[in-house]
């Protein structure tokens, strides 16, 4: 193997692929409430973005380009001439990435609370200089308050203390570099490329990728749809898992027949 992303593997060797980028500040524990019924049809491929989790930290800064090249790469490693792909926010940009540069190898995407474009950048930019400078817990109250709703946090909050420690367990250089990928990021000219069918996902109440940018994507994207899951902020699948993993599983289990 070549790559540099850190690989978490369910499921059985001889289904399709399945592979789940996760968001900016989590790492593949963050599709836990998912995995178990996904790997039941799948075999689910958790990658952790370069700079995130168990994978390798280069110095930043990083291009979304880069994010995607890197995978790419790991597909080749895998021998996988296609994938289904889903992923959130950060992973669902990467996702955009390879589905419009490599259509070839995207059978079916899923994109959750997720934006083609996400300015302004000057903010990216001095997300990435305070976390250099002083930590990821200098932002990680800011950060959290997005991920979930006021309501979900009150009721569960040893969910939201266990995001926000992978949070905080993140490499401030690979979060900050992440945060100047995402400053760089328009994907609104090319996204019309994709050709497999997508199914964007958005949460009713996400204050970081408002349902808005869910209708952007479907705009462009010739053969998307939207879904939106009342009652969730950023973090969806982690509110909202029983909704989340049903509209997955429909999506694509729908593509048994595809190729
Ligand atoms: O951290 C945020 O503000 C929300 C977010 C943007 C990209 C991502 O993955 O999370």
């Amino acid at each position: 193997m070549t790559t540099r992303l850190h690989l978490t593997v369910d499921g059985p060797a001889a289904a399709p692929v399945l592979l789940l980028g996760s968001s900016l500040g989590t790492a593949a524990a963050m599709w836990e409430p998912q995995v178990s019924a996904l790997a039941q049809r799948f075999r689910v491929i958790r990658y952790d973005h370069l700079g995130h989790g168990r994978s390798a930290v280069p110095p930043g800064p990083y291009t979304l380009e880069l994010l995607g090249r890197e995978l790419l790469r790991t597909l080749d490693d895998l021998d996988a001439p296609w994938v289904h792909y889903a992923g959130l926010s950060l992973g669902g940009m990467v996702g955009m990435w390879l589905a419009t540069y490599a259509p070839d190898r995207v059978r079916r995407l899923a994109l959750l609370c997720t934006s083609a474009s996400l300015g302004p950048p000057e903010q990216w930019r001095a997300r990435a200089a305070t976390v250099r400078a002083d930590g990821l817990p200098a932002i990680a109250d800011a950060v959290v308050a997005r991920w979930f709703t006021p309501t979900f946090a009150a009721a569960r909050p040893e969910v939201v203390a266990t995001h926000r420690a992978m949070l905080t367990a993140t490499s401030p250089e690979g979060y900050a570099a992440c945060c100047e990928a995402i400053a760089t990021m328009d994907l609104r000219p090319d996204i019309g490329r994709v050709a497999a069918p997508t199914l964007v996902i958005a949460g009713a109440d996400d204050p970081a990728t408002p349902v808005e940018h869910a209708r952007e994507i479907v705009g462009h994207i010739p053969r998307a749809r939207l879904a939106v899951v009342d009652a969730a902020a950023h973090l969806a699948n982690v509110e909202r898992p029983e909704q989340v993993c049903r509209l997955l599983l429909e999506h694509f289990h729908e593509g048994r027949g595809d190729g």
